[in-house]
């Protein structure tokens, strides 16, 4: 099964897909757009994509890749994220002069990378990738923000371990797909996209319908609308204990969106 995937073998996204399926042929993309694309035409079955972080919120462009591209929400997984810098072998914390990583790595090791005076940063495609290109020029004062598995893979030291703000780091990545999948007895997850009126008290109209239908809120984030500048939809994550629950408030809810969207129905992971 061919999988999608943002970055090379020790990458983040490689160790989340390689938890999530057994036997898969990654497609390695530079960027999420590109993931988003495989799986639209079909060169892939399926994606896997980080939606959000634990210490670095939401990754809002990821929000509007999967409705852009109308991709469906058939998996979730967490996965707990301990960032190291590494460099060739011999350089020590006093030889470096950049730092290399993906965005989403140097903004989870801000107060580590604010330490280090005259250090310049520079966005990667992806953390592993930044880690073979080190070790493959042999670059000596730079070094990289990524996973001890990566160090390893390509054979860079450890500098320092544990950078990231905070020691329990997770990142939530979803399995996309083109085509839903039915839902089955597990899933007790959904992931919904609505528009509301511009009416007082309509968001929390919809709110209150999904608390008397007894479904868990575990997460809501606006999402702009570009065509309607400072207008927003909202994905709203719902837990609930069985399917038919979810299908009462989802028949009810439609009366009071707007457009109304499900992005997936699946299992619910945990940290
Ligand atoms: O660059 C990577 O390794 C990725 O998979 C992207 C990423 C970066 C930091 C945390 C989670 C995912």
């Amino acid at each position: 099964m061919k999988v999608a995937i943002q970055g090379i073998a020790g990458s983040y996204h490689h160790q989340a897909a390689t938890a999530l399926f057994e036997e898969a042929t990654m497609v390695e993309c530079d960027t999420f757009e590109q993931l988003a694309q495989s799986v639209d035409r079909g060169e892939s079955q399926a994606g896997v994509m980080a939606i959000g972080n634990s210490i670095a919120g939401s990754i809002l462009p990821n929000y509007g890749l999967l409705q852009q591209y109308q991709l469906v929400i058939t998996a979730e997984y967490f996965l707990p994220i301990n960032h190291c810098l590494m460099a060739i072998a011999g350089q020590t914390l006093k030889d470096i002069e950049e730092v290399q990583s993906h965005p989403m790595a140097l903004l989870q090791c801000k107060p580590f990378l604010n330490d280090l005076e005259n250090t310049k940063l520079v966005e990667t495609d992806d953390t592993a990738a930044a880690v073979m290109r080190i070790k493959r020029n042999h670059l000596k004062g730079v070094a990289a923000i990524a996973s001890s598995i990566a160090a390893s893979l390509y054979d860079l030291e450890i500098i320092a371990q544990d950078i990231q703000e905070e020691k329990l780091n997770a990142t939530r990545f979803v399995v996309v797909e083109k085509a839903s999948q039915p839902e089955t007895e597990n899933s007790n997850k959904a992931t919904l996209n609505f528009t509301t009126t511009h009416e007082a008290g309509s968001l929390s109209r919809i709110l209150s319908l999904f608390a008397r239908k007894g479904l868990n809120l575990s997460k809501i984030q606006s999402i702009p609308i570009p065509e309607q500048p400072f207008l927003f939809s909202f994905v709203v994550d719902v837990e609930f204990v069985e399917l038919q629950m979810f299908k009462d408030a989802v028949r009810e809810v439609k009366s009071l969106t707007k457009e109304f969207n499900i992005m997936g129905i699946y299992k619910a992971a945990t940290l």
